[in-house]
Parts: C-alpha cells; sequence; structure tokens
C-alpha cells in the first residue's frame, strides 16, 4: 500500500464517522452555507494579486513537521496582505496536522479565496467544504473514477463552489476533464512515492484545455520558476513548504514576492 492508498483508506473511515457525529441538516445550518463565493478565477487573473495560491500546512508525510507553531489566522492574514490570490488550507489530520476548523479561521481572517485542501471522496465533504466557508475544492484524479469526478464536480457547483482538479500525469487529464471543473492543477509532487519535478508542469501545460485556468503544484521555491511557468501558460502557483517552513510564512511570502516584479 502506498501513502495515498493509506490516506484514501484511513479517510474513508474517518467521513463514516463524521456524517454520524454532524449530520447534513446540521451541516446546513452553518452560517457559511448560502454564503456567496469569490470566484477563483477573478482572484487569479485580478491583474493586482501575484497568482500565488499560499498553502498553511503543518505538516506532511514527505516532510513530517513543517510548522507546528504559526497560527492560521495569522498566516492567512500575511498571505492576502503579501498578494496571495487564494489561501489553501490543509485539513486532514491524520497525515498533515489540519483542523476542519482552519478553514473558517482563514475565512474570518481573509477577504480572498479559501481552498479546502483534503483527500475528497464522498459528497459529505463538498457539502462539510461549504459549511466550513471554503470558496473551492480539490479533487484529486488519482483517487476517483472519472463518474466521481462528474459528481463531486457537479455537487460543487450546485453550492457555487470553484473546483480545482489535480492530476499528475495525461492518463489522468484525459479521463478526468469535466465542464464543471474551473481550474486544472498539475501536481509536480508524485503522492504515490513522492518524487517531485516541475518539469511535469511543463510537459502537461500544452494539453490542458484552454477553458480551465492552469495550475502549477508543489515544490516550487523560486520566482525564476514562476516567471518561466508563466511562459508556458500557468495563470497559479500553489506554494505551500517554502513558506511555512520559515518561522513566519507570511513575511517569508511577502519577501519572495518580490522577486516577482
Ligand atoms: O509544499 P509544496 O511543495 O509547496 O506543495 C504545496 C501543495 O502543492 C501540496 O501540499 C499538495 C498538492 N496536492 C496535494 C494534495 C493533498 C495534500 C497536499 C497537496
Amino acid at each position: 500500500m502506498n501513502i495515498l492508498d493509506k490516506i484514501v483508506a484511513h479517510k474513508k473511515i474517518e467521513v463514516e464517522r463524521d456524517k454520524v457525529r454532524t449530520t447534513y441538516s446540521q451541516l446546513e445550518e452553518s452560517e457559511y452555507f448560502h454564503r456567496e463565493t469569490y470566484s477563483f478565477k477573478d482572484f487569479l487573473l485580478a491583474p493586482e494579486r501575484t497568482g500565488i495560491i499560499a498553502e498553511f500546512k503543518r505538516k506532511s508525510p514527505s516532510k513530517g513537521i513543517i510548522n507546528d507553531d504559526a497560527l492560521v489566522k495569522d498566516v492567512t492574514k500575511d498571505y492576502a496582505a503579501a498578494g496571495a490570490s487564494a489561501c489553501s488550507v490543509l485539513t486532514d489530520y491524520g497525515f498533515f496536522m489540519g483542523r476542519k476548523m482552519d478553514v473558517t479561521r482563514a475565512r474570518r481572517a481573509v477577504n480572498i479565496p479559501v481552498l479546502r485542501k483534503d483527500f475528497m471522496i464522498d459528497e459529505y465533504q463538498v457539502i462539510e467544504a461549504k459549511s466550513l466557508g471554503a470558496d473551492i475544492i480539490l479533487l484529486i484524479a488519482a483517487i476517483l473514477t472519472p463518474s466521481e469526478i462528474k459528481n463531486l464536480a457537479a455537487l460543487a457547483k450546485s453550492l457555487e463552489l470553484n473546483v480545482l482538479l489535480e492530476v499528475h500525469n495525461l492518463e489522468e487529464l484525459e479521463r478526468s476533464i469535466d465542464p464543471n471543473l474551473d481550474a486544472i492543477g498539475v501536481n509536480n509532487r508524485n503522492l504515490a512515492d513522492f518524487t517531485v519535478t516541475v518539469e511535469n508542469s511543463f510537459k502537461l501545460a500544452a494539453h490542458i484545455p484552454s477553458e480551465f485556468l492552469k495550475i502549477s503544484e508543489s515544490a516550487i521555491s523560486d520566482t525564476e520558476t514562476i516567471k518561466q511557468l508563466k511562459q508556458a501558460g500557468f495563470n497559479g502557483f500553489l506554494i505551500g513548504e517554502n513558506f511555512m517552513k520559515q518561522r513566519d510564512p507570511g513575511a517569508a511570502m511577502k519577501e519572495f514576492v518580490k522577486g516577482l516584479k
């Protein structure tokens, strides 16, 4: 069993447990459930923003503890002030030390889109994302069938959530395209074995149909790479560890962004 299989096996149990703890109707009573969401596209393409989707990540299976000290409300607020187009917030606890409440904390701290980053396998999690105050959900092609992607994306759309589909290779991309997706993210990290290469984004760029926003995800640590990714047609850049490994991730992003000008 690779790490992704382990995470999904764990997630299935967790979701069934959560459904009992918090019912669908309780989720729908959230103050955020009928909130109007932000458009991912508007913020990614806004000239005064950077295209960076800045991630709050305490820990990961590949790196262990990255930062268990920084507060989500401070970091996301500073990310937004530094020009982030969106914030990504991990909510998986077992492998990433994330909390569902972290999305709500981010929602209260910023006026930019918030991505609920988790391993979505069930409709319940999509409804939950809306109730937590998220604007965007992530669907990972490697763990979903085409019909699951179709159904989860349609549900997300009906709740006015933006959908980011993550792919790692051409086969996943070709089988997963769906009109309810807003953005396609190429993960430079192979979630099954953790190998990373930004080349993956350059390789897949031309295969992403033009109606979708293009995002490059993971292992980005310098502004030169972002400039090259822009040349290749990418609109968004998902960055976690490079900021989170600093004691003050928001200050790290502020410094990093200077190099984009
Ligand atoms: O910390 P990095 O290398 O900048 O990567 C951020 C983000 O892309 C990564 O956390 C990620 C991409 N896809 C995921 C899916 C699940 C969990 C995490 C991820």
